[in-house]
């Protein structure tokens, strides 16, 4: 049995929501077939519910049961409609917000905001005014009015997600914008989609049946559950209730089964709620990794300044980085160490611009416009959070193997083969099994080998590696710095390594940057990296505040260092 369907089983909810509806969907299907003839016979009017007529007849002598039966199929056809057009087109339009230059975006936010504060009905019995009363009329305008509601949705799902690591990787890698959406997005807005539509399909079920109550929607000598309602009315006023009986409970069942559908569904779409298949606490492995050929490659950045509106966040920067070199950055929060590290991989953030008079990787002009494979092949990267590195919805060997496929063109049965051996060498336990799970199943430690492993397909010039090991346990820790001492030892590749952590770059790096408010403040040899040797005050003050394993936290009166107390020049 497959994870999906024994999810499916351990959830009641969704069993039942299921449930009904199949029951509606078979009463829709049927009951036109066999009982349109009889629901249209003309009997005694106003009889009460016999064995011949369990709800009674109407003003005209339909058996009323029977005409609620059949008026299931328009009901749920008109129903269905409606949300499709709803979810269809405001996940279409949420999409290409997220998909439009920032202006455009921030315009098209605000639009759909205010048509979100347009109260639905109104707005469908405007369109439906405009349109005409009938079905096909009401079902686009109730379609049309809950078009905001998932294009908001969707658009604000889209900004948090897109937010996300193994987003900025993706585009990092070039994959296109609508593949971005469909394959990385999507999957991992589905969850409260699926909510909403449920909910959707529940209360169009409800606006179109009101829709049809008040006459404007489905007329004779059609009908559907609205239009009978309205008909039982003067009947349950004159004390005949049961001609209300059968449309009511009909709209009540069909609206609660969607809604736990939704529910269900949506955690049955979370992998993360699925029962772990996987071996836990296995981090720790002992395999050995294949060697790669060492290849040499230089990154210099001058004069790098990034602003936010007039706002300097990063000025006038210039470091060097020399192939097979691992050098650290270092520097309080907020000293624009990750900015400088991304405006490389090109990915800063919205709204920030960036200049400088050289920045280059090799021969690769990073100022010009840089085709994605070539990106690829000069850096990778390396995040902080290894539970936000991949897409949770897509199976470890989907997105392992995406940019073999996509920059070398590597068919997906190779591509594969590839990446397991590129696991086996970051010392991955199990590395097949490892493909097939989804990032959830694996430790923390795990995804960041997978990461690194990832970082390493293309066989890059550069891994910037931001703050790799600040949300794993020291062990594990100590483990990803040595894959990634072994990895610039074997492949000689070269690492920027952006660290809080002075003992670690002092470790691991053989140069330092030190960045202070944007700028770089010093670069000293990491050998050199002591309160002594040091020669900025800021450098030696965030040595004094750094625990020393060798002994006690030093007291220096480099401590003391404020920026107002000195007036060395930015760039050490
Ligand atoms: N999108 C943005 N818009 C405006 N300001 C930003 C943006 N991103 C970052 N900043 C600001 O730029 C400065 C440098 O940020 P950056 O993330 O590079 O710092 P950092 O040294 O990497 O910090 P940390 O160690 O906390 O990650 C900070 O003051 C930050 O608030």
């Amino acid at each position: 049995m497959s994870p999906r369907s024994r999810r499916r089983r351990g959830n009641p909810g969704l069993v039942l929501g299921l449930a009904l509806l199949g029951i509606v969907i078979l009463i829709a299907v049927l009951a036109p077939v066999f009982f349109s003839g009889e629901a249209d016979a003309l009997g005694s009017r106003f009889a009460q519910p016999s064995s011949g007529h369990p709800l009674g007849t109407d003003a005209a002598g339909h058996d009323v049961l029977l005409r609620a039966l059949v008026a299931t199929r328009l009901t749920l056809l008109m129903t269905a409609g409606a949300t499709a057009i709803a979810v269809a087109l405001g996940i279409l339009l949420g999409t290409s917000v997220w998909l439009m230059r920032p202006r455009a975006r921030e315009v098209c936010l605000r639009v759909i905001d205010a048509m979100v504060a347009f109260p639905g009905l109104l707005l469908a019995l405007v369109v439906a005014a405009v349109l005409g009363a009938g079905g096909s009329s009401v079902v686009i305008a109730i379609g049309m009015a809950g078009i905001p509601y998932f294009a908001r949705l969707t658009a604000n799902l889209a900004a948090k997600v897109s937010q996300q690591e193994y987003v900025r990787t993706a585009r990092l890698l070039g994959v296109s914008h609508p593949r971005i959406a469909v394959r990385h997005m999507l999957p991992n807005m589905a969850e409260p989609l699926l909510v909403l539509s449920a909910s959707t399909f529940a209360s169009t079920l409800t606006a179109l049946s009101a829709l049809s109550f008040v006459g404007i929607g489905v007329q004779s000598p059609s009908y559907d559950w609205g239009k009978l309602l309205s008909e039982a009315l003067p009947s349950l006023l004159a004390g005949r209730p049961f001609q209300m009986v059968g449309p009511a409970a009909l709209v009540i069942v069909t609206g609660l089964a969607a809604i736990l559908i939704g529910d269900g569904l949506a955690a049955a779409a979370n992998p993360r709620t699925a029962r772990r298949t996987a071996g836990r606490g296995d981090a720790r492995d002992t395999e050995r990794d294949t060697p790669v050929p060492r290849e040499d490659y230089l990154v210099d950045v001058q004069d790098l300044w990034i602003h936010s509106g007039d706002k300097p966040l990063v000025k006038g920067v210039s470091f060097g980085i020399r192939p097979g070199e691992i050098v650290g950055v270092v520097g309080e929060s907020g000293s624009g160490k990750t900015l400088t590290a991304m405006s490389l991989a090109r990915l800063l953030p919205d709204g920030l611009t960036l200049s400088s008079s050289r920045m280059a990787i090799g021969d690769l002009d990073l100022r010009r416009p840089v085709p994605p494979g070539l990106m690829a092949d000069a850096l990778s990267l390396v995040y902080q959070d290894p539970a936000s590195t991949f897409n949770p919805a897509l199976r470890m060997g989907t997105q392992l193997t995406e940019m073999l496929r996509t920059h070398k063109h590597i068919g997906a049965r190779a591509a594969g083969h590839r990446m397991v051996e590129a696991l086996q060498a970051v010392r991955l336990t199990h590395p097949e099994r490892r493909m097939k799970q989804y990032p959830h199943e694996l430790s923390g430690g795990m995804r960041q080998r997978a990461m690194i492993a990832t970082a390493l397909a293309t066989e890059p010039r550069l891994i910037i590696a931001d703050e790799p090991t600040t949300a794993l346990d020291v062990t594990v820790q100590a483990e990803i710095l040595r894959e990634l001492e072994r990895v610039n030892g074997r492949l000689g590749t070269s690492i920027m390594f952006i660290s809080h952590d002075i003992g670690v770059v002092r470790a691991l790096c053989h140069r330092v940057i030190v960045m202070y408010r944007g700028e770089v403040v010093e670069e000293i040899d990491a050998a050199d990296l002591t309160v002594e040797s040091a020669r900025h005050p800021y450098t030696r003050a965030l040595l004094a505040a750094t625990p020393d394993i060798d002994g006690p936290v030093e007291t220096l009166p480099g401590m003391a260092w404020t920026p107002e107390a000195t007036k060395e020049p930015s760039h050490g």
